[in-house]
């Protein structure tokens, strides 16, 4: 063999190795033992979002719980043959034993809008739902990452973070509100404006989970795209409208559940990947932060890792047009962050919500 034959040969056999090590790695990550607790898994999000986790190669066990319902539902999805192993826990005496051993809790549970309501308008009830379940999440699983869908986002979070401080359990790089369902939607309406192929379009959406809050990145987005500023305007409503968009075309029955579904098992596999020990999973989430001066939580990109949030990305330059937008929030987030807080510091509502027939 001469020189430089040699050269290629080791260089080969560096990259061989190098892809063993790889694949042995993603093998043994997605092999690791871990036990995923969906609350709220009878509900419109809870039932999808139940299949894709059983269906997620991260998953070893899967706890179904919610009020009613969810022996049917654990029954139904136990049968896709995959890894995950399922149990169906309904009731609030058995919460407790669904939550134990949890790596990852994703709440669910909570009443959806309808046409006319703010996500606000959910407070009263959703409050005291996400109250009472993070209690018990804060006595059975202390460690468990936590991933807040139920709304008002921008306040059930909070709310969230003060019970576990009442319980002292409070970890902030554990708490996640999830926004992914804002990124799913930007790429989707980036792409069909600019017809990219969706799957490879990229931004960050920044801010919280409702209205004006919601702030999409366009300035950011990959592959980079050049936009008027009607163009620009129109995206970032739709992106900010497209709940409602939602809650108006289904008239009445209820808010979106498959494309949260899919963007919340999107979210809790990453959160699983950062577990697992993967490297440099980043995703845009709402976690008590400090990137904002004045707003003590704010969304935006996140990197994951064994404890779950390992760094918040700096917001990186925002164009004139997002320095504005981010400007518009401000108030309205922090009211909402203030109202979740003050739910729990005068006591709460301890409300574990109304059973629903199905
Ligand atoms: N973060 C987001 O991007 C996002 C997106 C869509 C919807 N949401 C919110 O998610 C929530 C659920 O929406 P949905 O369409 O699935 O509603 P749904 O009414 O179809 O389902 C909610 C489920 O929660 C259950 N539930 C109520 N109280 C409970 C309790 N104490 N413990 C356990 N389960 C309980 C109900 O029995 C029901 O099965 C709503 O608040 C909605 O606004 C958030
Ligand atoms: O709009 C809603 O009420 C549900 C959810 O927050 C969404 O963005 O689809």
């Amino acid at each position: 063999m001469n020189f430089r034959a040699a050269g290629i040969f080791r260089a080969t056999a560096m990259e061989a190795s190098k892809l063993v090590l790889r694949r042995a790695f993603a093998r043994s990550a997605s092999s690791a033992k871990r036990r995923v607790v969906i609350l709220g898994a009878n509900g419109g999000i809870g039932q999808p979002l139940s299949l894709l986790m059983k269906l997620s190669p991260l998953v070893s066990d899967l706890g179904l719980y919610d009020i009613v319902g969810t022996p049917g539902v654990a029954a139904d999805v136990s049968h896709v043959n995959s890894r995950a192993q399922v149990a169906g826990f309904a009731g609030e005496e058995n919460l407790g034993k669904c939550l134990k051993d949890a790596d990852l809790v994703i709440i669910p549970a909570g009443v959806p809008r309808k046409p006319g309501m703010d996500r606000d308008d959910l407070f009263n009830v959703n409050a005291g739902i996400v109250q009472t379940l993070c209690t018990a999440v804060a006595k059975n699983c202390p460690k468990a990452l936590v991933n807040i869908i139920s709304n008002p986002v921008n306040s059930t979070v909070p709310i969230a973070a003060e019970v576990f401080k009442k319980s002292g359990t409070y970890d902030p790089n554990r708490l996640f509100g999830v926004t992914t369902l804002d990124v799913v939607r930007a790429r989707t309406f980036l792409a069909s404006a600019k017809k990219l192929n969706p799957s490879e379009v990229d931004l960050p959406v920044i801010g919280g989970h409702a209205g004006a809050t919601i702030l999409p990145l366009f300035s950011q987005a990959s592959p980079k795209v050049s936009l008027s500023t009607k163009e620009l305007d129109a995206l970032t409503k739709r992106t900010q409208d497209g709940g409602t968009e939602v809650v108006k075309a289904k008239a009445g029955k209820g808010s979106a559940t498959l494309s949260m579904a899919y963007a919340g098992a999107l979210f809790a596999e990453a959160c699983l990947k950062g577990l697992n020990g993967v490297n440099n999973v980043i995703e845009c989430t709402y976690v008590e932060s400090s990137v904002v001066p004045g707003l003590s939580f704010f969304s935006s990109k996140v990197r994951l890792g064994k404890e779950g949030v390992d760094e918040i990305l700096e917001l990186g330059s925002l164009s004139d047009y997002e320095q504005k937008g981010l400007e518009a929030m401000k108030d309205e987030l922090k009211k909402s962050i203030e109202k979740g807080r003050k739910f729990v510091q005068s006591g709460g509502g301890g409300g574990g919500g109304k059973k629903k027939k199905k």
